[in-house]
């Protein structure tokens, strides 16, 4: 359900059910459980005027048809009367909503990606539990008070985040969110802790102020992340932090064995560390699966906009209004940005489409989304290296559809025709959604297409949506970040011109912040097109 904000934007509806059909209930129940309560206090006087009167209400002939009456039947009407409504209620929430719900596994990758962009965005924790997750980026749309509060994480959510980063084996950020949320259960802790002292002198009972008047859930999310703490510290090599943790958590539970057992552990190994000076501190773990190489971590600049082509490229770029001698688009040149001259050429042409024509686009695709996979034609996988979903349009879906692929023609100058191109490809991207480096084209041995159509030549990506912060397009070896700009159109060559694969055309779709990034793929192949795009001589060129 995360793998798409079209999919996301649903749930909201069936929410706004879900509190009506709650409020219903509610309502009911309310006058339910009044009527009970008077009913209650009824039987209540009449039971006083039957065990402590002289004369007792049970010998009275309609004092006995009463109490006959009552316990014949009005109690198993009471009582059903506030059972019966609830076990329909919870009928109805598991045959209305079943299929509609996300999944526990929905909620964890949600968490996941809160740490994705945490990473790759390098955010501040803080602000992400404050509700000010876009501090920091480039966007002017940043929440009202209200809306800031509503997105405050709670201990608890901070906690889930934190056991999401572990289960990841991300021990840095585990230890990071993990003492976010221990520190706020102390706040808590401090806060309560006066309000009870506050409660009992109110109510002339200082002896027992500080009392423990349990919660003992929340004791035990407290030990639980203490355990946690304890042990992403000690995968880190801080085997003394590490310790000063466990024994914190065997303060809470003494008699704990897990506990006892590490503390003794540590204790073991922070002395064979002090002789031999030598900290096993096992493997160093990486932020998120593949982040610790360079191509990650230059992606991951890349979408932070930190980094820019050498100066000298920049000084060659250009802007220009372009026709392609084409008389259509002499009548409305197209305003284009060359974001790269060096191979692969990356060409962003502004207003490509229209809004109304990105909405068609998205309309026409919502029905037959499904989960974006990666792979080639023998294998292909869902992937947190691609989150979206995707659909596939044919020209003749839908008059815009085939008029786009024509006008891609026009402005690329080359075949776009079904039998040179592929469907028209449309991509909605989930929560934290990203596409992380990779080429379009594909090597000799995935054999996708065959000889006729042959491989990916060029790409035209279209933007049918802006978003509010993320989702820019990058090409970590061109060092180009384009920004999501909606209706303009990103062309870059897949190959040389050679027929071989082009490297240097790596490119990546970073995780969208805020927003929700719809993009429509028009891939160009060989076939048809040998004679706009020739061959060059050298397999380099
Ligand atoms: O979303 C993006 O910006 C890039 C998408 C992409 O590279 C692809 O779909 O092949
Ligand atoms: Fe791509």
């Amino acid at each position: 359900m995360y793998s798409s904000m079209s999919r996301l934007e649903k749930l909201v509806a069936v929410e706004e059910k879900l509190v009506e059909m709650s409020k219903e209930f509610l309502k009911e129940e309310k006058s339910r459980l009044h009527s009970l309560e008077s009913f209650v206090e009824t039987a209540e006087q009449q039971l006083q005027m039957s065990v402590n009167k002289s004369m007792s209400l049970v010998h009275h002939p309609v004092g006995a048809y009463l109490l006959v009456k009552r316990l014949s039947s009005d109690w198993l009407q009471h009582v059903k009367s506030v059972y019966q409504p609830l076990t329909d209620f919870v009928n109805r929430y598991n045959s209305e909503y079943h299929g509609q719900l996300p999944s526990a596994e929905d909620a964890e990758w949600s968490a996941h990606a809160i740490l994705r962009l945490q990473e790759v965005y390098q955010l501040d924790i803080r602000n992400i539990i404050s509700g000010q997750m876009e501090l920091g980026l480039s966007t002017n749309n940043v929440p009202g008070s209200m809306e800031q509060n509503a997105l405050r994480l709670k201990r608890e959510d901070i906690f889930a985040i934190a056991k999401g980063a572990y289960r990841n084996n991300d021990y840095r950020n585990a230890v990071k969110w993990l003492n976010e949320s221990i520190q706020l259960m102390e706040a808590e802790e401090v806060t309560e802790n006066r309000e009870n002292l506050e409660e009992s002198e109110d109510a002339g009972d200082t002896s027992g102020a500080l009392r423990y008047k349990g919660n003992v859930k929340k004791e035990n999310l407290k030990f639980s992340a203490l355990q946690y703490l304890g042990y992403s510290l000690y995968k880190q090599g801080d085997l003394e932090d590490a310790l000063a943790i466990y024994k914190k958590a065997s303060s809470l539970d003494p008699k704990h064995d897990e506990v006892r057992d590490s503390i003794k552990l540590l204790q073991r190994k922070i002395r064979s560390a002090n002789m031999f000076g030598n900290v096993n501190n096992d493997e160093h773990p990486r932020p998120w699966a593949s982040a610790s190489n360079a191509k990650m971590i230059k992606y991951m600049a890349l979408c932070r906009h930190e980094l820019k082509p050498r100066p000298d490229v920049q000084a060659r770029l250009k802007c220009r209004y372009q026709s392609n001698g084409n008389p259509y688009l002499l009548l409305g040149p197209v305003k284009t940005e060359v974001l790269s001259r060096k191979k692969p050429e990356i060409t962003l042409f502004y207003d490509v489409i229209t809004d109304e024509e990105a909405q068609t686009i998205k309309n026409r695709s919502l029905p037959k989304m499904f989960r974006s996979r990666i792979g080639n034609s023998f294998s292909e996988v869902e992937s947190h290296i691609r989150i979206s979903q995707q659909a596939w349009l044919h020209d003749k879906d839908d008059e815009v559809v085939s008029r786009v692929s024509k006008r891609i023609g026009l402005l690329t100058g080359l075949n776009t025709t079904p039998t040179s191109t592929e469907l028209l490809q449309v991509l909605n991207y989930g929560l934290g959604g990203q596409y992380e480096p990779h080429h379009d084209y594909m090597t000799a041995e995935e054999k996708m297409w065959g000889t006729i159509l042959g491989n990916r030549m060029a790409t035209f990506l279209m933007y049918l949506s802006d978003v509010t912060a993320g989702g820019a397009t990058v090409f970590p070896v061109a060092n180009v970040t384009v920004p999501v700009v909606k209706n303009a159109g990103l062309l870059f060559m897949d190959l040389l011109r050679s027929g071989r694969g082009d490297v240097n055309s790596l490119h990546a779709g970073c995780p969208v912040v805020i927003g929700s990034k719809w993009i429509a793929n028009k891939w160009i192949h060989e076939g048809g097109n040998e004679f706009r795009r020739k061959c060059g001589l050298s397999p380099n060129e």
